[in-house]
């Protein structure tokens, strides 16, 4: 990870308390290493885990923080705790990351899979109003993960709205690395990528703010091959690479997934390398960009040590990258109807 490993800690005085749902999942098994290692919040922060997943999973969770006591992390408070009730695990956590959702299974269609997770991120809001922190810091990665963000968000108006994200960091790393494949240069090198919109194939992978030591902003486009290129080649492969990889492994994206997480957690809290870095995150809509105000919408935004983020508003948007951010933004004002129409019926 970049620049966490010197970073002073956030909480010199105690454990930073990490609550992960999902815990006993094919992400949680990479990303668990990550915050117990000390990769994600520096190595002088005491991590102390508390790890959520469903009662069936209850002997692969128990696994599971035998193997985290095994790898005697010098960070990690211990014992580990692991529940399957949301009050335990959510309570005085400073980070809760929400892996756990519905899957989607043969058949099923889009609004059935809204439906499902309605359900549990509307349980998982009501649970985190009543027993988290204002402070607490939520970032949702369990698919449709903005509009499960958005469902959490609206039942859990005790934690104010911009301390509630979701994931499209994977999706940034993914662009930031075929960029650095296609110029032959270190992934370092690339600087302000951009991922607007939905976590989904609906996202604007956006290189028109993008810059490397060779390459100027204004300049990337050209030197990937010109809008034709970008628009038949390089658009699509970020937008379908999540269904690429679960196509080869049968699984979906983990061990990229997870370090998504961490890069995303350890910008929010420690701020990034500089402070003109461009990062990707799906944060509440501040209406920047004419972008329904109040959606959970993926932008560019500038982080800040202490869990503070703002929005990078002042981008001008042409006509090529305009077309993409309507597209995205109509399929997440869809979703938002159908998640809101379902969770409604169940009040
Ligand atoms: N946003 C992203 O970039 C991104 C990337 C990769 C995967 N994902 C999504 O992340 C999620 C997790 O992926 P995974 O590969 O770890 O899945 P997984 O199926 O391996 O693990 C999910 C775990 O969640 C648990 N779970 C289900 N409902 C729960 C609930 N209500 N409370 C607590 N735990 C619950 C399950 O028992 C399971 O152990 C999926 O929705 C996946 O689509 C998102
Ligand atoms: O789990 C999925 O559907 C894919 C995942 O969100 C990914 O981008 O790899």
């Amino acid at each position: 990870m970049e620049n966490s490993t010197y970073a002073a800690p956030l909480f010199p005085d105690r454990a930073i308390t990490i609550a992960v749902t999902g815990a006993a999942g094919q992400i949680a098994y990479s990303l668990l290493p990550l915050l117990a290692s000390g990769s994600v919040f520096g190595s002088r922060q005491r991590v102390a885990l508390q790890l959520l997943d469903l009662p069936v999973t209850e002997s692969v969770l128990q696994g599971v923080t035998l193997e985290l006591e095994d790898g005697a992390y010098p960070l990690l408070e211990l014992p580990v705790k692991y529940t399957s009730v949301s009050e335990e695990a959510f309570a005085n956590a400073d980070i809760v990351v929400l892996l756990g959702s519905f899957p989607r299974k043969p058949g099923m269609e889009r609004k059935d899979l809204l439906a499902k997770n309605g359900a549990i991120f509307r349980e998982q809001g009501l649970v985190l109003n009543r027993v988290a922190k204002q402070e607490t810091r939520v970032l949702v990665v369990g698919n449709p993960a903005n509009t499960n963000a958005l469902t959490l968000s609206q039942f859990c108006t005790a934690i104010p709205k911009v301390n509630i994200t979701a994931l499209a960091r994977l999706d940034h790393n993914r662009l930031r690395s075929l960029v650095a494949r296609r110029l032959s240069c270190a992934v370092s090198d690339v600087h302000d990528v951009a991922i607007w919109g939905n976590h989904s194939s609906t996202q604007y992978p956006d290189v028109s703010f993008a810059y490397t030591s060779g390459v100027p902003v204004g300049k990337m486009r050209a030197a990937l091959g010109g809008e034709s290129q970008l628009q038949s080649e390089i658009i699509p492969t970020i937008q379908k690479r999540g269904a690429e990889v679960l196509a080869l492994r049968k699984l979906s994206s983990a061990m990229s997934a997870a370090r998504a997480i961490g890069d995303h957690l350890r910008d929010w809290m420690l701020g990034t390398a500089s402070e003109n870095e461009l990062v990707s995150m799906v944060v509440a809509s501040d209406g920047s960009y004419g972008i329904e105000k109040g959606l959970m919408f993926s932008f560019p935004v500038h982080c800040y040590r202490g869990g503070r983020y703002k929005i990078e508003s002042s981008l001008s948007i042409d006509s090529f990258s305009r077309k993409y951010l309507e597209i995205t933004q109509n399929e997440l004002i869809s979703e938002r109807d159908e998640a809101m129409r379902v969770v409604s019926k169940m009040c």
